[in-house]
């Protein structure tokens, strides 16, 4: 096992006034971007690398990420907090590359079974990353759950060989997601607001990902969907990276403390 340093640089811009905090649940403690200078993070295989990245969009003197970096291992869960305005948005999207950092660096590191790093690190290519932005149910355009799941996959390219994989993928999805057995010809809209979660999850799981962003995914559920989500997120952490932003700590403490509770009960 590989030790690593967790750099924390200014995440303020001229016009952010609240830091962005890391929770790892590979590190005990918080690592606050802003704060901390320091803290060692393990990774036993490999991390999603974030190196010293600054952001200014296009056409505007706003720098508004300045100098963030941090390390989340390979099948960790990582939940990154800010307050309303603080950048979480503006990070997610540099890390799903819907835009380019204006410097520094984000990449996949491997690392031998003696803890050094292999010698080239992997770009972090859009296509590999899941992201399920906030209330996803809106976005739904299907009127039956198939189409949903397969809206945007090769109709007329790709033979059935691919039509094939994509199939289990999507049947190794919905068994992740608690999904299995479910109907496909129902109508994804008349769902219960957890199960619209479920199903946003399954349709980026579909083509395991590097890594899986969540935006706010407990936004507007009530609290029994929230545990439930909470829940299978645990679970899909053995799978899979998974990072969430989210302005509310209090409600993942508070989610997160029960269910350990139920666990030792
Ligand atoms: N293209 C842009 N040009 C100028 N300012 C921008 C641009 N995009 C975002 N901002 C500003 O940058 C700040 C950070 O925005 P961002 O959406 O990343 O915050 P957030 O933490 O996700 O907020 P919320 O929790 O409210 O969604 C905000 O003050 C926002 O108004």
């Amino acid at each position: 096992m590989a030790a690593f340093t967790f750099t924390a640089s200014s995440l303020f811009g001229s016009r952010i006034t609240e830091p962005l905090t890391l929770i790892s649940s590979k590190s005990p403690s918080m690592l606050n971007f802003e704060r901390t200078p320091v803290i060692k993070i393990s990774c036993d295989y490999s991390c999603l690398e974030v190196k010293d990245v600054h952001y200014r969009p296009p056409g505007t003197q706003i720098n508004l990420l300045n100098g963030v970096s941090f390390s989340l291992p390979e099948k960790s869960f990582g939940l990154i907090f800010g307050q309303s305005g603080s950048g979480k948005t503006t990070l997610l999207q540099l890390l799903a590359g819907l835009s380019k950092p204006t410097s520094g660096s984000i990449f996949i590191q491997s690392y031998t079974d003696d803890g050094k790093p292999t010698q080239s690190p992997k770009s972090l290519v859009p296509e590999r990353v899941g992201i399920v932005f906030q209330f996803p149910e809106r976005y739904f355009v299907a009127d039956n759950v198939l189409d949903e799941v397969t809206f945007g996959w090769p109709r007329q390219r790709g033979g059935p060989q691919l039509k094939e994989h994509l199939a289990l993928n999507l049947q190794r999805a919905f068994n992740w997601v608690g999904l299995n057995g479910f109907s496909l010809d129902k109508d994804p809209h008349s769902l219960s607001g957890g199960y619209k979660r479920r199903l946003a999850l399954a349709i980026q799981l579909a083509q395991v990902p590097d890594l899986l962003i969540l935006d706010e995914p407990l936004a507007g559920l009530d609290w029994k969907a929230r545990a439930d989500v909470v829940k299978l997120l645990k679970h899909l952490k053995k799978e899979l990276t998974i990072l969430v932003v989210s302005h509310d700590l209090n409600l993942w403490s508070v989610l997160v403390y029960f269910q350990r509770a139920r666990r030792v009960s």
